[in-house]
């Protein structure tokens, strides 16, 4: 017997810029949308009957009309408001995800109408809606960032393949990558369930990427793995709307150049900036009490 297994269908990276004209003090958003709808469409696979099916096309139109019509605020009400929309109008359509990334520009110059790209970090967040609830994660990716000092690494496994010397003092460099999940939000509305509604997504948004720089800064490292759970352990602690948090952080090895052969020495002044191989660490930080996260992460 072969059958159909999940599977799911949708627009990825409809690229979006919606400029807003408030006289001369012009405001931008510029974002990447992908979209992604699944519910009875067995048959579409099964039998070629593409009555169910709302075409990809007039998803991405869909995110072009709204984004004329309601405007783009927070990227997590722009996806919300997406997702329900695809859910609610389409009685063939039972679930939608609805995947964003946002590109951050700042005023040039302080010019009204003249842009630059700023850093390298991009916003994201995915809401899933079922028709009943809604779920919520937020991230951000590319945050770069360094300690040159307060990390040390030391005390690991030595092996027979085992050369890495044991390190008092080290360059600490990653960029981070880091989503956490709201709980569920109730249908029509932003909040989140349980009286903690993050109504206000860029505060909240602004209160996780504190927290995780601020962990990263002030935590004393014996290991990325260490800095990796204070700074989802920091998150959880001052966002009471986040239940879970994931990381992942490349490990940028900065190795310590051997200058002897020109007669130097090298106090951790002058460092090789690897690119690859690189560690990679990752892991998941919860409260014990976090509600199931259903399709959050998918
Ligand atoms: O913080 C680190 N964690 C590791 O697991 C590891 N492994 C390694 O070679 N260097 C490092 N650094």
């Amino acid at each position: 017997m072969i059958v159909l297994g999940p599977n799911r269908y949708g627009k990825a990276e409809i690229r979006v810029v919606r400029v807003t004209r408030n006289g001369d003090a012009h405001r931008l958003k510029d974002l990447n949308v992908s979209t992604s709808l699944s519910g009875a469409m067995d048959d579409v696979h099964l039998t070629g009957d593409n009555s169910a099916v709302l075409t990809t096309d007039a998803q991405k139109n869909t995110v072009y009309a709204f984004a004329r019509k309601h405007g783009i605020g927070a990227i997590e009400d722009f996806a919300l408001l997406l997702a329900r929309h695809f859910v609610d109008s389409q009685p063939s359509v039972h679930r939608a995800r609805v995947a964003i990334e946002e590109y951050a520009w700042e005023r040039n110059a302080g010019s009204g109408h003249s842009f630059v790209r700023s850093g390298g970090e991009v916003r994201t967040c995915v809401a899933h809606y079922d028709g009943s609830a809604a779920r919520m994660v937020c991230g951000l990716r590319d945050l770069v960032v360094l300690n040159t000092t307060n990390s040390e690494f030391r005390g690991f496994v030595k092996d027979a393949y085992t050369t890495l010397p044991e390190t008092g003092d080290r360059i600490l460099a990653t960029a981070v990558e880091a989503s956490w999940r709201h709980a569920a939000t109730p249908p029509g509305g932003t909040g989140a369930e349980g009286g903690e509604a993050p109504t206000d997504w860029d505060k909240s948004y602004e209160s996780a990427r504190q927290a995780l720089l601020a962990a990263f800064a002030g935590t004393y490292s014996r290991s990325l793995q260490q800095t990796l759970y204070a700074m989802g352990a920091r998150v959880i602690a001052d966002c009471p709307e986040i239940c879970e948090v994931r990381l992942s952080l490349p490990n940028r090895h900065h190795f310590l150049v051997d200058l002897a052969p020109f007669g130097l020495d090298n106090p951790d002044e002058v460092y090789l900036a690897a690119d690859r191989p690189y560690g990679l660490i990752e892991g998941t930080v919860l409260r014990d009490d976090a509600p199931p996260a259903g399709p959050a992460w998918e």
